[in-house]
């Protein structure tokens, strides 16, 4: 009997993300194309972002833009273009009644009260890197609404907890553009064509690696960390493990993914909570590690397992090949 998986690996390499979409909707019993649409919508506004970013530096929207987000960080010019970007995207793609960005304080009411879905979104991962030619992404995650239909959304929608994500994924601008993405049946990977103008099949299937070489951290942070963290990263050490640090979660998730490794963003003296916020950055990248075999923890339980209180809550996290995490966990017990 053809399972989704066997549908979902019906499809060769070298097909169009639009093609892949119609493909496994028809997988889903009661899909309506809603949430097709919706990721297509996603894909547009990263092709055009993928192109404001390549030519960031000759129209002038590189550096600061003068002025703080909700999280007190000095957003990028570049920040700003993607959420606007975004928003316009899903507004105007009509399949979102509502919002959250890293980049606005409340959610965003798009207006179209009779769509079924809600985004969470980072529109630009990885701001340190925006102007120096390193790779930055972008990271979304998507539920369906729990409010009724035709009504005003509101925060209960976004509330749901991270289990309840109906699809979760990342663009990652870097030497290619990749778009990855899950509805939770496996992991696949999207290389952007711009001679086609076309996201292409690149990456069937993603499955992380048990065990890796590969870790992650801000070393600048190591002495603010705890016993236990600083215990493992010498095992890392002593091993000849390969540390590795972009300072773009996005493209450093992504290399681990492919290659085994584990990130690490763990509390410190400033971020007693640590820095990556939950319900646009640890949720889809922890669904998207578990569909493809990896493990997301906060420390003490798996990151999809979180009860969400705050739109721009932060967690610590600690996400990556499945041995690597749990050696790490079992010192932290
Ligand atoms: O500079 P630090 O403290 O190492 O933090 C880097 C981390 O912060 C982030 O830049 C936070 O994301 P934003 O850039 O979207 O704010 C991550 O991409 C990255 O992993
Ligand atoms: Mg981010
Ligand atoms: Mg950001």
């Amino acid at each position: 009997m053809e399972t989704k998986m066997d549908h979902h690996l019906a499809v060769p390499v070298g097909v169009t993300l639009d093609r892949y979409i119609m493909h496994n909707q028809n997988s889903f019993a009661f899909a309506t194309g809603e949430l097709s649409q919706l990721l297509r919508d996603i894909a547009l506004a990263g092709k055009i972002i993928n192109r404001e970013i390549n030519r960031a530096g000759l129209i002038d929207i590189t550096g600061g833009f003068g002025t703080n987000n909700v999280q007190g960080e000095a957003q990028q010019k570049l920040d700003v273009v993607a959420n606007i970007r975004f928003i316009r995207a899903l507004i105007n793609g009509g399949e979102v009644c509502a919002i959250i960005s890293e980049e606005d304080d409340d959610i965003i009411y798009t207006g179209n009260n009779n769509a079924k879905y809600v985004v969470a979104m980072d529109p630009l991962d990885g701001s340190s890197n925006i102007d120096v030619n390193v790779s930055i992404g972008t990271i979304f995650s998507i539920y369906r609404r729990i409010t009724p239909l035709g009504t005003q959304p509101s925060l209960e929608d976004f509330m749901q907890g991270g289990e309840e994500q109906v699809a979760a994924g990342y663009i990652l601008y870097g030497s290619s553009t990749i778009l990855v993405y899950t509805t939770g049946n496996g992991v696949a990977g999207f290389t952007y064509d711009s001679s086609l103008g076309e996201f292409i099949l690149s990456h069937q299937n993603i499955k992380s690696p048990k065990d890796g070489k590969i870790f992650s951290y801000n070393e600048g942070n190591y002495n603010q960390y705890a016993e236990p963290i600083k215990t493992y990263l010498n095992h890392c050490r002593d091993r000849g493990y390969s540390s590795r640090y972009i300072g773009s979660l996005v493209a450093d998730f992504h290399r681990n993914l492919l290659k085994g490794g584990v990130y690490l963003y763990p509390p410190t003296h400033k971020d007693a909570n640590g820095k990556l916020r939950l319900l646009y950055e640890c949720y889809p990248l922890a669904m998207i590690a578990e569909q493809a075999g990896a493990k997301a923890s906060d420390g003490s339980q798996r990151v999809l397992d979180i009860k969400p209180d705050s739109l721009h809550q932060r967690v610590p996290l600690y996400i990556g090949a499945e041995t690597m995490v749990k050696e790490l966990l079992g010192l932290l017990k």
